[in-house]
């Protein structure tokens, strides 16, 4: 029997699986069956992503991160702060070293005012055409997205592809339109997640996301990230914004280190909705389970 434990970043939703233990039950690869069911929200238990969390020889643990359609994603900022804030509660520790497909990512504890909060430092942007990825050369600046893009879109990396279009009234957008199309637009040979972001001040910016493989989701952690950059690199912003989205806010800190895409520092909440244990059936879809004695 395998347990579940289900949270959520400002209503971006997660179910996470525990494979530490050798006899967890879950195998080394996840089928698009399993995890497609699993985050099923009639069939399943229902989430935007389904984050398994693995033993790593280089970091205290490897983040496996699958969208709600099976696939398999290089970065989940939201996700992040809800198994980092799981495992140091575990380890009865205040930092952690996560390992994910495509970046290292450090984890802790924060505050601001009387918020518990984890900051989770998401490493570097990746600003050049071929590390988002985009189809062909060109500055990822000013990408032309064609004519159902509301604005020339700025392209960049969180370990994830990320299309970012400032407008001036979100709400004008529609979003479940335009959404799909630019999500699978010529240019993105991997697809992308599309934000729009409208400029509320100096510092802040109200966000939303269309998330690659899911949709629109309340949020979007390395979304939050890719707008922070995105601000600054078109000089709307400095290096520290609130990124307002539809489940709440983010604090982005894009940290220049010396070195082209600097480090993106995000803080933010996480909720525990509860935890149980997947029916037999589902567990079996995980691989090695074992059928009752
Ligand atoms: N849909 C994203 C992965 C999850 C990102 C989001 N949940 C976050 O908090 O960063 C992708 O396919 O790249």
């Amino acid at each position: 029997m395998i347990t579940f434990l289900k949270m959520h970043g400002l209503g971006n939703d997660f179910v996470i699986l525990d494979a530490r233990d050798p006899d967890s039950g879950i195998g080394a690869d996840i089928s698009v069956r399993a995890a497609s069911l699993v985050s099923d929200r009639r069939r399943g238990i229902g989430c935007d992503q389904l984050l398994i969390i693995r033993p790593s020889d280089n970091a205290d643990i490897f983040m496996q991160i699958l969208n709600q359609d099976g696939s398999v994603a290089g970065a989940c900022g939201n996700g992040t702060r809800c198994v980092a804030d799981y495992v140091m509660r575990d380890l009865d520790v205040d930092q952690l070293l996560i390992e994910t497909k495509s970046t290292m990512l450090f984890a802790e504890r924060s505050r601001i005012g009387d918020a518990d909060l984890i900051a989770v430092n998401m490493g570097a942007a990746r600003l050049d055409w071929q590390q988002v990825p985009l189809a062909q050369a060109q500055d990822t600046l000013h990408v032309d997205l064609g004519a159902d893009a509301p604005a020339l879109a700025v392209c960049q990396s969180m370990g994830n592809p990320h299309a970012v279009m400032f407008v001036d009234d979100v709400a004008a957008i529609d979003l479940d339109a335009i959404g799909p199309k630019l999500e699978h637009a010529d240019i993105f040979p991997d697809r992308a997640n599309i934000s729009i972001v409208q400029k509320l001040d100096d510092a802040k910016f109200r966000m939303r996301v269309w998330e690659r493989s899911v949709g629109i989701t309340q949020a979007c952690g390395s979304g939050a990230c890719a707008v922070g950059v995105a601000a600054h690199r078109r000089g709307l912003a400095g290096r520290l914004s609130e990124i307002v989205m539809d489940g709440g806010s983010v604090i982005i800190e894009w940290r220049d280190n010396g070195t082209a895409g600097g480090e993106v520092i995000m803080t933010g909440p996480v909720t525990y909705v509860g935890h149980g244990v997947l029916d037999d059936a589902i567990s079996a879809l995980f691989g090695t389970h074992h059928a009752k004695a």
